[in-house]
């Protein structure tokens, strides 16, 4: 047996794994001869088959919808000389010219009926079954498992004998993941879903095929001049959306906008998303299931396109030929396995309730409100209104902000789900120890060591890893699959200095090593980031302390001098990293505190032994003045004078300090690790605020002032000085500026003195003073490894 077949055999052999591939065959094989013949086609994993299952087409009920006809009699009347101010069809006397409206109307008519035709779906049961049927041959081609935990297929299955429609949120990875979506939902007798697709995929040939298995088409900039609503294409978009709902269809969108091109979760739209939640709001669906999807690959099918985005080269347009090239070169290749994992669903309805109790009472009112409302509204006269929403993509006038946040907050819900509830493949364990603790390389024993302990820790923290086997087996394996461009793997003399071993002299040891330079360290990056979501809150803890105690701290060699932080300087320190790192990673839910996350996670660290608790009274606390004056300063941000009015009692308030304990080689390595997962984001982040100090003089072009610290970033992997190649990452300096203006570091306004009002950055007023701007850069550099 080879090496890969013994792993595909190991990997399905978790009792509660079943691969879908191997469930067809022996299904197929109990049916015996006959029926594996007439059956060939119609095939489902289950005895509920697809074909009682009906996809209606709801094109006729989206045109006679009030919203469009609303929407088609308030475009035409913007049309017309004179604007009207209502939205009645009864009101033509307001016109200078009335004979026009109803020109003006079948014209906007035409248009929706258009856009309509251009967006819909048209699902066809032959084709599902005939690409199914494909799909089970050419699949297996490149991928030797597509996996599935058999309790989460039950769950979905029992999701889906309820009346409400399932909402199948995927992280998005690669092309492959709508094609396996759906592909598990069919065999498994799942009516298959409504998929929006952005309109860059209807080319020739590819996007009738895609009609046919459920797409549906959608601008991915809803607006074309920018500023301008474009009302009639949102309310088609919107109205379909919600006939599809109101028909029982079950629907999947990718709510990140597009394929991740760091391996990381982007944040989240909310456009399609306001349109469900809509639909609740309106009475018009009772409920619905949600479904957070992750996808896991070992090797991810999209090339390496990527990698040019992220030095910052243009995207490549989709195309015919481009699209045949793909398949072309995926059929040629060997991808592994992949895990699709199921979160629990969960009631729309149950969670905006609960969503109501937690979160502000005031939004509760709001959505209460909003719902009786329209109830009242639909039953009372049959008049046309406008139907514009509150919550929603489509709104005539401005989404209210409170109801907006309910959106964000589920978006982000579904975000971190999907995430944090991901199977780790032991490609993205193998790069991620790659990146982490053996960036020079390791022995396969060294890595056989980590890899079990990387496991462990996983595995602790209640998530699965998608393997069974043996280490060592396991780590070749996953070094083959990712390639030589990512992992170099030789064999090197045991008496080579590599090699180091005493006792193994005159053999021949195996050696893996990553590769870091540019441009293909994205692509061991991009694998890596998969487990980064296990480690983050106490990454995020130890670079925090690390920042504090940067004076004191050397974490070149194990060290037995006693560093003291203060806890609650850390604590706010790590809010501030948080808020700053908030466009590379979702850190809590919506419904969770940041605080009680950093303070878990700053208990583990304490469990770790590497900190350790100790409380102190404020005035003999701290030697060094610094942190007796950042502890004053705390105390009174924290009004503690509200509950002690004399100097005396506040200087004898307790204050926890933290002691560093790097003396053991245990708690060095975990702390020294924990350092790594974030530093490469530390060190863009780092050449971002540095470049700051260039605003100070005048307001540059954002385009140029993100090219300037672009070509800085690319000069010092050149010059040897970076630390990290992947600090040039065109997304991080891009996150990094987003997350500056966020919290008002930075500004960016249209310069109305140029011609075409180009888009400025400057710095916020705050930090115009330079002392305030550098102290500001030294907390970034303080974090630096
Ligand atoms: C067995 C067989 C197997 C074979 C099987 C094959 C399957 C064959 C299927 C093919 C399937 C292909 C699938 C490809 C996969 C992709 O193409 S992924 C790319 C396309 N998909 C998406 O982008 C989905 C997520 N995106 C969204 O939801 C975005 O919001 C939209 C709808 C695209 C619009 O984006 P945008 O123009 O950038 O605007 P955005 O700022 O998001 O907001 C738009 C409006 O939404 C509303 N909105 C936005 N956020 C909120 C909020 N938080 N609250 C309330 N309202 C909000 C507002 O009205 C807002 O307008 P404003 O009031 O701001 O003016």
């Amino acid at each position: 047996m080879t090496e890969e077949n013994w792993l595909y055999q190991e990997s399905t052999s978790k009792p509660d794994i079943a691969d879908v591939f191997r469930e067809y065959d022996e299904y197929r094989r109990r049916k015996g001869y006959l029926a594996r013949v007439c059956m060939s086609f119609s095939c489902t994993l289950q005895s509920r088959t697809q074909s009682s299952i009906t996809y209606p087409d709801v094109a006729k009920q989206v045109m006679k919808s009030k919203r469009i006809q609303a929407t088609l009699d308030t475009c035409a009347r913007q049309d017309c000389p004179k604007e009207a101010t209502t939205f009645s069809l009864d009101n033509e006397e307001e016109f200078e010219d009335p004979k026009q409206l109803p020109e003006k109307l079948a014209f906007h008519m035409k248009r929706a009926n258009h856009l309509l035709s251009k967006m819909k779906a048209g699902i066809s049961l032959s084709l599902l079954k005939l690409t199914s049927w494909v799909l089970h041959r050419v699949l297996r081609y490149f991928l030797s498992t597509v996996q599935v935990h058999k309790g989460q297929m039950e769950m979905v299955q029992k999701a889906a004998e309820s009346s409400h429609p399932l909402i199948f949120l995927p992280h998005h990875r690669s092309h492959l993941d709508y094609v396996v979506v759906t592909f598990i939902l069919y065999n498994y007798g799942i009516k298959v879903p409504h998929v929006a697709a952005g309109d860059n995929l209807m080319i020739p040939v590819f996007g009738s095929f895609m009609r046919g298995l459920g797409g549906y088409f959608i601008r991915r900039k809803l607006d074309k001049v920018e500023g301008k609503k474009d009302l009639l294409y949102r309310a088609v978009l919107h109205t379909y959306m919600q006939e599809l709902l109101r028909a029982g269809q079950n629907m999947e969108f990718f709510i990140e906008g597009g394929r991740t091109r760091s391996g990381k979760a982007a944040a989240p739209k909310g456009g399609l998303l306001s349109v469900v939640i809509d639909s609740y709001m309106d009475g018009l669906l009772e409920d619905a299931y949600i479904i957070p999807v992750s996808i896991n690959y070992e090797k991810i099918l999209d090339g390496t396109f990527f990698i040019r985005e992220q030095m910052g080269e243009q995207k490549i347009k989709e195309t015919f030929w481009g699209a045949l090239k793909a398949v072309w070169r995926v059929l040629m290749s060997h991808y592994g396995n992949i895990r699709v994992d199921f979160a629990q669903p969960f009631s729309l309805k149950e969670y905006l309730q609960s969503a109501q109790y937690t979160n502000m009472e005031a939004r509760k009112e709001n959505l209460e409100s909003r719902r009786n409302s329209f109830s009242r509204a639909r039953r009372s006269s049959g008049k046309l209104r406008p139907s514009g929403s509150l919550t929603s993509l489509y709104g005539t006038d401005v989404v209210v902000e409170d109801q907006r946040q309910t959106v964000k907050d589920l978006a982000q819900h579904v975000v971190y789900t999907f995430v944090n509830s991901s199977t780790i493949m032991c490609t993205t364990m193998l790069a991620f120890l790659l990146v982490t603790k053996h960036r020079k390389g390791a022995r396969l024993e060294e890595l056989v060591q980590s890899f079990e302990w990387l496991k462990e820790e996983i595995t602790f923290r209640g998530r699965d890893v998608g393997f069974v086997g043996r280490a060592p087996t396991v780590i070749q394996y996953a070094a083959d699959v990712l390639g030589d461009n990512v992992v170099k793997k030789y064999s090197v003399p045991a008496d080579d200095s590599l090699a180091g071993s005493e006792d193994s002299i005159g053999t021949e040891l195996m050696y893996f090593e990553p590769v870091t330079c540019l441009p293909d360290v994205f692509e061991l990056r991009y694998y890596a980031s998969g487990a980064i979501s296990v480690f983050l809150m106490e990454s995020i803890i130890a670079t925090t302390v690390y920042g504090v105690a940067s004076d004191d701290l050397d974490i070149r060699h194990i060290s037995t001098t006693d560093v003291f932080v203060s806890h609650d300087e850390v604590m706010e320190k790590a809010q501030r990293l948080c808020a700053l790192l908030q466009y590379e990673f979702l850190f809590v839910p919506p419904c969770t505190s940041l605080g009680t996350e950093l303070s878990s996670a700053m208990d583990k660290l304490i469990t770790y032994e590497i900190l350790r608790e100790e409380e102190s009274s404020l005035h003999s606390a701290y030697t060094d003045s610094r942190e007796m004056q950042w502890a004053k300063r705390f105390a009174s941000s924290l009004k503690m004078q509200e509950y002690s009015s004399d100097e005396e009692e506040e200087e004898e308030v307790a204050f926890k300090k933290l002691q560093v304990l790097l003396d053991e080689p245990d708690c060095y390595n975990r702390f020294n690790f924990l350092l790594t997962v974030l530093a490469p984001y530390i060190e863009s982040y780092w050449i971002v605020v540095q470049s700051l100090t260039r605003l100070l003089k005048e307001d540059m072009p954002e385009n140029e002032f993100l090219g300037t610290i672009h070509q800085i970033a690319l000069d010092r992997v050149e010059d040897g000085v970076a630390e990290f190649a992947e600090s040039v990452s065109m997304e991080c300096l891009k996150n990094a500026i987003k997350a500056l203006q966020s919290i008002k570091v930075l500004e960016i306004y249209y310069d109305t003195k140029t011609v075409e009002f180009t888009k400025t950055v400057s710095l916020c007023d705050k930090y115009r003073e330079e002392e305030r701007l550098n102290d500001f850069i030294d907390f970034i550099e303080d974090c630096r490894m």
